[in-house]
C-alpha cells in the first residue's frame, strides 16, 4: 500500500504540543525523531529492550504522520496548518517546515530492527532472524528471534540474567513454565539447551503470534512449546491449562510487582526441587521481592544475580 508521509520539522520543546494537536485533528500513528536521551528517572524500572545511540541534541525534532491514498490530503494539511498557527502563539515551532514524500510502507513498526544485531550470551548466539550468522560465532548455540511487536530480543539485562540461570538448571527431559513468554526467547533458549517441553503464557496477544513464528525460525515443533494468552495469577483456566506439580523450572521475567504475586502461585506448578527463576526486578525493588520469597514456606532462595540495575532471584521448591 502506498502512503504519503509528511514530516514536520520543529523544536524539541514543541513536540508534545504538536503530537497532541495531531491527535486532536484525527491523525493516528505519528513518528517522533528527537535526539533527547531518556533520563535515568524516566527509564528506571521500565523495560526498554533496545535504546539506540543518539547523535547530539540540537533542539530540532521531527514529527511525521502518514496518510493513505484515500485521505483528503488538502483538508488534513489545512487542519495541520491551522493547528500550528494556534500553537505558534505560545511556543517556538522552529523551522515549521513540512516535507512530503511517498512510501510503500509505513514502517515505523520495523525501525528498531536496525539496532538489533547478533550478540552472544556465554556460548549462545542470539540472532535476529533477518541477519546472517557471523563467521566467528558459527560454533555457538543458535537462537533466532524476531520479537515482532512482542517483548524479547534478548538484549535486555533481565532476559540475559534469566538465560544464565537457565544454562545452570536446564537438563534434558526438563519441563519449563515460561510466564510472560513475550517473543518466546526464554522458552526457545531452554529447548535449545536441551529441555523437553515448554508451556508459555502471556497477557499480550502479540506474544502468541511471535512465539509461533520464532518456533518456525528455530525449527522447533509447536508440540514442544505450548502457548496460551492469559494470566496464571488469577485465571483458573490458565492455572489448569499449565497443570500442577509438573515443572522442573518456571521462569518469569516480569516487573517486580508481578513477580511478588507469582511467588505464591508458582510452587503449585513446580515439582519438588524445581526451580523458580525470576528477573524483571529493578534494584530498588530487590528487598520487596526477597521479602515475598522469605514469606513463602515452599520456596527457598538459592541465588541472586545482578546485571546493570537489574536483579534476578532463583529459588527452589523445598
Ligand atoms: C519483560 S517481558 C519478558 C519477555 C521475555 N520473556 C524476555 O525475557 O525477554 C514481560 C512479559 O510479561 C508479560 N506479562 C506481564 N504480566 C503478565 C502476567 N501476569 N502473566 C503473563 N504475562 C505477563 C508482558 O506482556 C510481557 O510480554
Amino acid at each position: 500500500m502506498k502512503w504519503k508521509k509528511f514530516t514536520l520539522t520543529t523544536t524539541t520543546e514543541a513536540v508534545d504540543l504538536v503530537s497532541s494537536m495531531f491527535d486532536d485533528i484525527g491523525i493516528e500513528g505519528i513518528e517522533i525523531e528527537d535526539n533527547i536521551p531518556l533520563t535515568e528517572k524516566e527509564t528506571k524500572g521500565m523495560f526498554i529492550d533496545i535504546l539506540p545511540e543518539l547523535p547530539p541534541d540540537e533542539g530540532v525534532a521531527k514529527v511525521s504522520f502518514y496518510l493513505d491514498d484515500d485521505a483528503d490530503v488538502e483538508e488534513m494539511l489545512r487542519k495541520v496548518n491551522e493547528g500550528l498557527d494556534e500553537l505558534e502563539l505560545f511556543t517556538d515551532l522552529g523551522a515549521r517546515s513540512i516535507a512530503a514524500s511517498e512510501t510503500e510502507d509505513k514502517d515505523w513498526i520495523n525501525n528498531w530492527k536496525q539496532y538489533f544485531k547478533p550478540f552472544t550470551v556465554d556460548n549462545i548466539l542470539i540472532k535476529p532472524t533477518w541477519e546472517t550468522i557471523p563467521e566467528e560465532h558459527k560454533d555457538k548455540l543458535l537462537v533466532q528471534i524476531d520479537p515482532g511487536t512482542a517483548f524479547g530480543t534478548g538484549m535486555h539485562e533481565t532476559t540475559q540474567l534469566c538465560i544464565r540461570q537457565l544454562e545452570k538448571h536446564v537438563h534434558s527431559e526438563a519441563k519449563i513454565l515460561d510466564v510472560g513468554t513475550g517473543s518466546g526467547i526464554l522458552g526457545i533458549t531452554a529447548l535449545k539447551l536441551g529441555a523437553k517441553e515448554v508451556w508459555g503464557t502471556d497477557l499480550d496477544e502479540n506474544a502468541i503470534t511471535a512465539v509461533g513464528e520464532n518456533l518456525e525460525a528455530n525449527g522447533i515443533s509447536n508440540e514442544c512449546f505450548h502457548v496460551l494468552q492469559g494470566n496464571i495469577i488469577d485465571d483458573p483456566a490458565v492455572k489448569d491449562w499449565a497443570g500442577y506439580g509438573k515443572y522442573d523450572i518456571a521462569v518469569a521475567n516480569i516487573l517486580a510487582d508481578v513477580i511478588i504475586l507469582l511467588v505464591n502461585e508458582i510452587p503449585a506448578h513446580l515439582k519438588k526441587g524445581g526451580y523458580f527463576i525470576t528477573s524483571g526486578i529493578i534494584n530498588m525493588k530487590e528487598e520487596a521481592v526477597k521479602a515475598a520469597f522469605a514469606a513463602n514456606d515452599e520456596l527457598e532462595v538459592i541465588e541472586i544475580t545482578y546485571q546493570g540495575d537489574w536483579v534476578s532471584v532463583t529459588a527452589r521448591k523445598k
